[in-house]
């Protein structure tokens, strides 16, 4: 099989003299981060298919032809992992969903509808339900875990026993509390040989039941997994990409949950657009600086995972995360809000862990460690949005572009110049003085 670096080797070689000087200059422009990136091997790393993945795999071109050879676990009835079901279910794959209560899989069986999370949706006949993990994850070719990100290694370690030949794809967008594993993490950690994916996105779940046109991205090293997914997943209504940045496409989900905070915070104040697209755009580096830190390929935060969700969920009262900010901005309390929104919203943790690890790693997170001290350290808003603006000169697009992103040379300069004025001031001010004496 060729890995996509094999493929960009021989087209390197093949342009090799033609584009001798703009592969200079890209090398100049991306300088240090992508080779930062391919070193850590996160997310980039090939490795040898496992016996799991051959289940998956040796089946490839018939299931391409022919999706409904899939079986398929969702677990987690919540609003994701039921729209996800619900897709594939469509598509005519073998889908159960699993939901860990036993009444709540008999409404659901009766009434077709998940009646707390998506109210209102009718869900696909052949869309099938079980409060039986055993027996949901037995004999299954891919088991899709939607979860939240608290209860995910609990999640993992209970399937562990029954794992034989299925690969998993995460469908969480969340962080570890305190470990700050990702998904992938766990699931490395916990099930070592098995195979498995991420997928993320701009996937509001209740635009995808009301057939809204949709993509989004599978992350895997697996080529087999990736396809497979695909033609679970993908419809005409639900595009379905590949990527093979792990790393990059789980971190793009779980960050853009920060900024949804801060943009339902900013709405609240009703800011404006130019306020609007700075916290995007300015949230958006700070993802990319943290995903090259943490081993991603940053252009994968130009991609839909990345600048895509980030976008979705930044302009939405879709995105529960966007909703708990809303509530702080019009000065209710964290626990306040996440009583009242009474779903999930991963980044409530992701604040706390990012600005732990960011800080620790001295990672420049500004928007990040101003969130926190709003949220958890009870500073007034106004003041800490303040205090952003007045923050030394910064470079645009540093994480991509080789930049003195400190600007140290500007500052030194705008300190000397601002010196030498007050020097000057002195200086007149003496020789004015010394007329006067005259
Ligand atoms: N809702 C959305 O639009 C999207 C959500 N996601 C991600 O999907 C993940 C799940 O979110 P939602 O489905 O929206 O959450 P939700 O709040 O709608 O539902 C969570 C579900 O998980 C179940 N659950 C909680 N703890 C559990 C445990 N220990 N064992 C088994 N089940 C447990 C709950 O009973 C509930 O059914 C999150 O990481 C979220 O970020 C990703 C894309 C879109
Ligand atoms: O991740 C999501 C859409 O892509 C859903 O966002 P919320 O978890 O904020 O609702």
């Amino acid at each position: 099989m060729t890995s996509p670096n094999d493929s960009n080797k021989n087209n390197n070689s093949a342009n090799n003299e033609a584009g001798n000087n703009t592969s200079e200059k890209q090398n100049g422009m991306l300088a240090g981060i992508l080779e930062r990136a391919s070193k850590s091997g996160i997310g980039r790393k090939k490795s040898t298919p496992n016996p799991v993945e051959s289940a998956v795999a040796k089946d490839m071109a018939e299931i391409h032809s022919n999706p409904t050879k899939l079986r398929l676990a969702f677990l987690g009835g919540g609003s994701f992992g039921t729209a996800m079901a619900n897709l594939a279910a469509r598509n005519g794959c073998d889908a159960t969903l699993w939901v860990r209560n036993k009444r709540t899989v008999k409404a659901m069986a009766k009434t077709q509808t998940n009646k707390k999370y998506l109210p209102g949706y009718k869900l696909d006949d052949r869309l099938k339900y079980s409060h039986d993990l055993a027996a949901t994850v037995k004999d299954k070719d891919i088991i899709f875990i939607a979860v939240p990100g608290l209860a995910f290694r609990e999640t993992v370690k209970n399937i562990a026993p029954l794992i034989s030949g299925q690969s998993i794809v995460s469908l969480t967008k969340g962080m570890e509390k305190d470990t700050f594993a990702m998904m992938s993490d766990i699931i490395k950690e916990v099930l070592p040989e098995v195979n498995f994916g991420v997928m993320s996105g701009p996937n509001l779940a209740i635009e995808i039941m009301k057939n809204m046109p949709s993509a989004t991205v599978i992350a895997s090293e697996s080529e087999p997994l990736r396809h497979a997914v695909q033609a679970a997943l993908h419809s005409a209504f639900f595009r379905v990409f590949a990527s093979d940045d792990v790393r990059g496409v789980e971190l793009g989900g779980a960050l853009k949950n920060i900024y949804a905070i801060a943009m339902g915070m900013a709405a609240a104040y009703e800011v404006g657009e130019n306020t609007k697209a700075m916290i995007l755009t300015r949230a958006l580096a700070e993802m990319s600086r943290f995903g090259v830190e943490e081993g991603a390929n940053p252009l994968t935060f130009l991609g839909l995972s990345g600048v895509g969700d980030l976008y979705a969920t930044c302009s939405s009262e879709l995105s529960r995360n966007y909703r708990i900010g809303n509530m702080l901005g019009r000065g209710m309390s964290i626990d306040a809000a996440v009583k009242k929104l009474g779903q999930t919203a991963e980044g409530v943790n992701t604040i706390q862990q990012v600005h732990e690890k960011a800080t620790k790693a001295g990672i420049y997170m500004p928007i990040t460690h101003a969130l926190y001290a709003v949220i958890y350290e009870d500073k007034a808003a106004l003041g800490v949005a303040l205090h952003l603006m007045e923050a030394g000169f910064r470079s645009d697009v540093e994480f991509v572009m080789a930049h003195d992103h400190s600007n140290a040379a500007l500052t030194a300069h705008m300190k000397n110049s601002s010196n030498s004025a007050k020097d000057n001031t002195k200086d007149d001010a003496k020789s004015k003085n010394s007329d006067a004496d005259k």
